[in-house]
């Protein structure tokens, strides 16, 4: 973990969005004070609309602030320097067709590579290298377009890591896979987070979000209106109301139960640990 002078964390990313205005006049969200430290999970979570893609998509200048200011790794990004941002924020889109665009799973891994100027052997070693992190060496010589929704977010993910990324950046994740590819999606999430790698992702899956996350911000209306643990965001009814969010299930066992309040169970592992000390 990085320290500034003041001992306080250096932010790895740091957004200062005033508003994100649609060319038809929406606005996608607005007041934005938004960091990711070092490695840290970050859950964006909260309805539909509520403004978790806008936000994702500015961590990496895809779309940027009508008025603000985007600083990644301490270099603040303009229209001249976009790439630098690409590079250090990879971002795994919900819609992995938008990001596979190569005639080969192993093609379109080298290709992000060749974008910045990395090509031959080392290209290919480092592409089959990043299948492999991601489980997926087996996919080399497929056609990308045909592959399983799970498969393509995966391929997506070894396109981001293989350009060693300080920060990546997942919209919904999980959406649309079934359990056993949620699990692997999931389980590679946390390896890279293990490996010192900070992650931003959103979700409306709010038990993967008390399991995997370190910080849960809570989106509403175009704009974070709670940023903290899982513990206080998912034992605070009065937040999740306005938000029109569910507590987790451990959550509403807990309070069914009558769980002892300072516990706080946010996850099924939570609950287990309870029950089997008592
Ligand atoms: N391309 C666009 N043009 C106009 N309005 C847009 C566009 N994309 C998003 N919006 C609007 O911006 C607001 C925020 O949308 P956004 O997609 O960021 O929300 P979200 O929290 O990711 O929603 P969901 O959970 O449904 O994916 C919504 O009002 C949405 O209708």
């Amino acid at each position: 973990m990085t320290a500034d002078h003041s001992g306080e964390r250096t932010p790895l990313v740091d957004l200062q969005c005033e508003a994100h205005t649609y060319p038809d006049g929406t606005v996608g969200i607005h007041e934005i004070d938004f960091s990711v430290y070092p490695n840290e999970v970050v859950a964006l979570v909260g309805g539909n609309g509520a403004g978790k893609s806008t936000l994702l998509e500015h961590l990496n200048a895809t779309l940027v602030p009508d008025e603000g200011e985007l600083i990644v790794d301490g270099t603040a990004i303009t229209e001249d320097n976009k790439a630098h941002a690409r590079k250090a924020v990879g971002f795994v889109f919900q819609d992995a067709d938008t990001q596979l665009v190569a005639p080969t799973v192993l093609d379109d891994v080298l290709f992000g590579l060749q974008n910045y100027g990395i090509t031959g052997e080392e290209a290919e070693r480092r592409a089959r290298e990043a299948l492999a992190t991601v489980d997926a060496s087996h996919l080399e010589d497929r056609i990308p377009h045909y592959l399983s929704g799970g498969e393509k977010r995966l391929i997506g993910l070894a396109g981001v890591l293989v350009l060693n990324p300080s920060v990546v950046v997942l919209d919904e994740p999980l959406a649309g896979l079934d359990p056993e590819r949620s699990r692997l999606v999931a389980k590679r999430i946390r390896q890279i987070h293990q490996e010192g790698i900070s992650v931003v992702l959103s979700t409306h899956d709010l038990e993967f979000a008390a399991e995997i996350a370190d910080r849960v911000c809570v989106m509403a209306d175009g704009n974070i209106i709670e940023s903290d643990t899982p513990q206080a965001v998912f034992y605070d009814d009065e937040l999740l109301n306005k938000a029109n969010l569910r507590p987790p299930t451990a959550v509403r066992i807990a309070h069914d139960i009558g769980v002892d309040s300072t516990a706080q169970p946010v996850t099924e592992a939570d609950l287990v640990s309870i029950f089997s000390k008592t």
